[in-house]
């Protein structure tokens, strides 16, 4: 998975990491879109329907996940034909929950985070946010929301190794008028790296660097995170003490879903779902 959602200016710059490093690619995001857009502009909706949407998901039961897959089906169209990459998978992640994805290689996985990163579209389905439809949205408005509603963690962090730790953790806020250096400043100190704020990537550990790249998800203060084997890169003590930060972070409210391979998560996870053969059951 790629395409740092928390981002602005990060966006570009952390996809393209993630395409360079060989970390999960995903499908051209945003790209299929446009014939949403189309179908929900001929029902009526403009522009503004996406303060509808919003005014529509405030007034949402408390109770409405942030983030869910309504029976999605995803579908690439190849030269070697169709693949089904996740049918008819249902599944929400509520406030305040940490979910752990399992699954083998190829098992949908990718695909589902891409999905909930609204950074591709099902083929049949939908996904909804707070309850809303994401699809009919332009891609900026998808591309606003995201950064509004979506943190991103990755196995490899996606920090740019030329910038310092605040300077990594407000690059999602980039383009907004507003200094976040004080914000960053917080979040760093709040995941123990207060010592740490100057220092660029290369001067951290693993698992600093895993406490930066978390520190830039919340900059944004999303619903949820999406985490894309957090603790891929990390021994064992340092990932307990990032998953920890996790449930922390869930413990405030925000959703969260990891993508894992690794029993620690599992056991950190309040439930963990697994894909197979793009078909998700509960582990
Ligand atoms: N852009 C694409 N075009 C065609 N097929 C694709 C595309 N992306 C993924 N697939 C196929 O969809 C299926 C699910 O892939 P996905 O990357 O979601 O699996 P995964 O569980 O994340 O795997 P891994 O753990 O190895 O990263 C696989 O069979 C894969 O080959």
């Amino acid at each position: 998975m790629s395409g740092d959602a928390n981002a602005g200016a990060g966006d570009s710059a952390t996809a393209d990491a993630s395409r360079a490093d060989g970390s999960r690619s995903p499908p051209a995001a945003d790209t299929a879109s446009d014939t949403a857009d189309t179908a929900d502009t001929a029902a009526g909706a403009t522009p503004a329907g996406l303060t509808a949407r919003e005014a529509a998901a405030a007034d949402a039961d408390d109770s409405t996940p942030p983030l869910r897959l309504a029976n999605v089906t995803k579908r690439y169209e190849g030269g070697a034909g169709t693949v089904t990459a996740l049918s008819d998978v249902d599944f929400a992640v509520d406030a305040g929950e940490v979910v752990a994805v399992v699954g083998p290689s190829g098992s949908g996985k990718s695909t589902m985070l891409n999905l909930l990163g609204l950074l591709d579209d099902p083929t049949e389905g939908r996904v909804e946010l707070h309850g809303a439809p994401v699809a009919g949205r332009t891609e900026r408005e998808r591309t606003d929301v995201r950064r509004e509603t979506i943190g991103f963690v990755f196995q490899d962090f996606h920090l740019i190794p030329t910038l310092s730790a605040v300077e990594n953790v407000r690059l999602p806020t980039a383009f907004l008028p507003e200094d976040a250096t004080d914000r960053a400043v917080d979040l760093l100190e709040r995941v123990g790296l207060g010592d740490r704020l100057d220092h660029t990537p290369d001067e951290l550990s693993g698992g600093q660097k895993q406490r930066v790249a978390i520190a830039r998800s919340l900059i944004n203060e999303p619903d949820v995170l999406l985490a894309d084997e957090p603790t891929g890169n990390l021994d064992r003590d340092t990932g307990v003490s990032v998953l920890e930060e996790v449930r922390e972070i869930a413990a405030g409210g925000v959703g969260v879903v990891a993508v894992t391979h690794d029993d620690l998560v599992t056991d950190y996870a309040d439930r963990t779902v697994e894909l197979v053969d793009g078909v998700l059951r509960d582990a």
